[in-house]
Formats: C-alpha cells, structure tokens, sequence
C-alpha cells in the first residue's frame, strides 16, 4: 500500500531523527544535521531560538526529490521543537543560493518518481508558507526559479550585492510557473509586476529586486547572515501567537488553494512536462547550459 506524505515523512524523521552533538559545538548549540555529506545543513540555537538551514547539494543547491525530502523532515522537526521560533534559510556555497528545482528530475522522468517529486515539491512550500516560525531568507548568490519560490516562502528576504539574480525565470526554459508560484509572487511584488517578471521569465539583479520588493534587502555578501541575525532579533520581538495569526491570516487562504487542488496540479505537472514539446524545452536548456561552459 502507498504510504501517505505524513507516513512518509514521520518515516524519515524517526531515521535521522538522533540529533547530534558534535563535542566542538557550542553548549547553546544543537546540530540536527552537521555531517558535511548532508544535503541540508540545520542546527538550532538553544539560547536564541533561531535555527540555521543551510542547502548543502553543490555545485549549484539544485533541488531534487532527496533535497526536498529532507527540508521538509527538518523543516518539520523543527516546528516541533517548542522552543524553536525562528529559521535562517542559506546556502553553504556563497554564490549560490539555490539554482532551482534539479531540471534533471523533469528530463526523462519515471512517472512515479516524477509524481512524488512534484508532491513533496508542494508539501515543503505549504509547510515553509505556512510555517509557525519567523522565517527569513539570508540569499548569499544566484536564486532563480524555484530557488526564488524558496526564499518567497519566507517572511523576509536578505541578499547579497553582486552579480547574482533571482526571479521566477520559467518561460525561459519553455515551461510555466504553476498558479502557486505566480500567487506567492503576486503576494510578494502584486499582480501588475508579476504579470511582468513571469511572462518575462525576468531575472532580476540584487538592485532591481530591491526596487519592485522581491527582496527586503541588499547587502555585500560578508554581511548577509549578521544582518539576518539582527532581522530575526526584530522579528522574534514580536509576540509569536500575535505574529503567527496574522501570517495565517494573509497566507492561509493560498496555502488552502493549493491545499484544496493538490492532487489535480499533480496530474497537471506531470502531462504537461512529460509532452514532446516540454521535453525538447528542457533538452534545449540543460544543452544551453552545458555549452556556457566551453
Ligand atoms: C500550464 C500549467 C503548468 C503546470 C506546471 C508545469 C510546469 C512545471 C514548472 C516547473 C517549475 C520549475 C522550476 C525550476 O526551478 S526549473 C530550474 C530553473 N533553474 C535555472 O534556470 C537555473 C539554471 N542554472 C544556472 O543558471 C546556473 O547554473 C547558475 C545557478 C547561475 C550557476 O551558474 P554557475 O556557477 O556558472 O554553474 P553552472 O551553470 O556551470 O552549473 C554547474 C552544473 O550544475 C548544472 N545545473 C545548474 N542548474 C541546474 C538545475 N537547475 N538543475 C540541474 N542541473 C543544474 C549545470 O548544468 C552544470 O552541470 P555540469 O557541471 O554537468 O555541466
């Protein structure tokens, strides 16, 4: 018999669920996961009750079925944890956040595997948007695509000055940002710049995404997780019943949407990317991406 998500998920979380103290870790300081083959780094700080998620998948954070699983068993364990109020999301790899959803798992796909991608893909973006925890986005380099879906989940965005650019870039690969992507968008920067950035497939520079609202704040890189630290001191001011109503209040009926047509996006992803057409798209793009290189 299929396992339900949440069977799933308690599955992965009673596997890594010892957490572990490293003996060179701060007292204050639990490490949930630190061992540097982990695909997401999470430590939580007793003192603060402020956890740090670092992706952790080099060279570029690409998001595949393993990444998402295991956001979305941290993610969920720390919402467990009574103490813990706030989360940092980053990257270990400054220069890149998060290059998106690993076009890898869209090109070529089992349908089965495809499916569950797609499932757990919505399950953490209910759980970050939804999430009881103040959570900011410290963007230490490029986030496009579901990269910027990820940082759009949180409730405040840092990032770092340079080259880098974020933005829901889709169309550029031949494919389309589901309505759950363009609503978080529209919440972010409104529908008139949305209709704009999408249609586009716009990535925007550090100073642009600062001037529509995409993000909060631009910073030079070194600063990126102190300017966090001291966001987050700001945010946890803040009674956390007060602050988590009022979020449910403004996110709860998009995470309800999706909530409500699931399993018909999940029928809708999965005919779209597996058309001819689509499949050329994506053959095109990872091409174009390969050639960049030479
Ligand atoms: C009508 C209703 C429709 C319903 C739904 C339908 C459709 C579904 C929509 C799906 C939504 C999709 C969301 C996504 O997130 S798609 C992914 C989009 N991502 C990108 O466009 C980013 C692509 N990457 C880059 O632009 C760059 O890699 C970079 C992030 C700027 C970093 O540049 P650089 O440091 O120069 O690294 P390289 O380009 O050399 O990359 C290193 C290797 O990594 C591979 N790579 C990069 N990105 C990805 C990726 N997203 N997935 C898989 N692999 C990736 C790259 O090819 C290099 O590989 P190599 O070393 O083997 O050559």
């Amino acid at each position: 018999m299929a396992l339900s998500f949440s069977a799933k998920l308690m599955r992965g979380v009673s596997r890594c669920a010892a957490l572990v103290t490293p003996k060179t870790a701060p007292t204050s300081c639990r490490y949930f996961s630190s061992a540097e083959n982990s695909r997401v780094l999470v430590n939580l700080n007793d003192k603060t009750g402020v956890a740090t998620m670092q992706l952790n998948r080099p060279p570029v954070n690409s998001l595949n079925l393993e990444v998402l699983t295991d956001m979305t068993i941290a993610l969920d364990k720390l919402q467990t944890e009574k103490d813990c109020r706030g989360m940092i999301l980053t990257s270990s790899s400054p220069g890149i956040f998060c290059a998106g959803l690993d076009i890898m798992e869209m090109y070529n796909p089992q349908e089965d595997r495809l499916r569950e991608f797609w499932r757990t893909l919505q399950e953490l973006w209910k759980m970050m948007y939804g999430s009881r925890l103040a959570t900011i986005a410290a963007i230490n380099g490029h986030s496009p695509a579901g990269g910027c879906l990820l940082s759009l989940t949180c409730d405040y965005r840092i990032m770092a000055q340079g080259k880098f650019t974020i933005g829901l870039n889709e169309t550029l690969l031949g494919i389309v940002a589901p309505f759950w992507f363009q609503d978080t968008m529209v919440n972010t920067v409104g529908h008139r710049e949305t209709e704009r950035a999408l249609q586009l497939g716009l990535l925007y520079s550090g100073e642009n995404a600062l001037k529509v609202g995409l993000i909060d704040e631009l910073v030079s890189p070194e600063k990126v997780m102190e300017t966090a630290e001291g966001q987050m001191q700001m945010w946890l001011k803040i009674p956390d019943f007060a602050r988590q109503l009022t979020k449910e209040q403004l996110r709860g009926p998009t995470v309800q949407k999706l909530a409500q047509h699931q399993e018909a996006d999940i029928d809708h992803f999965v005919n779209f990317i597996t058309k001819k057409a689509i499949q050329k798209s994506l053959e095109m793009y990872l091409n174009m991406l390969k050639q960049k290189k030479k």
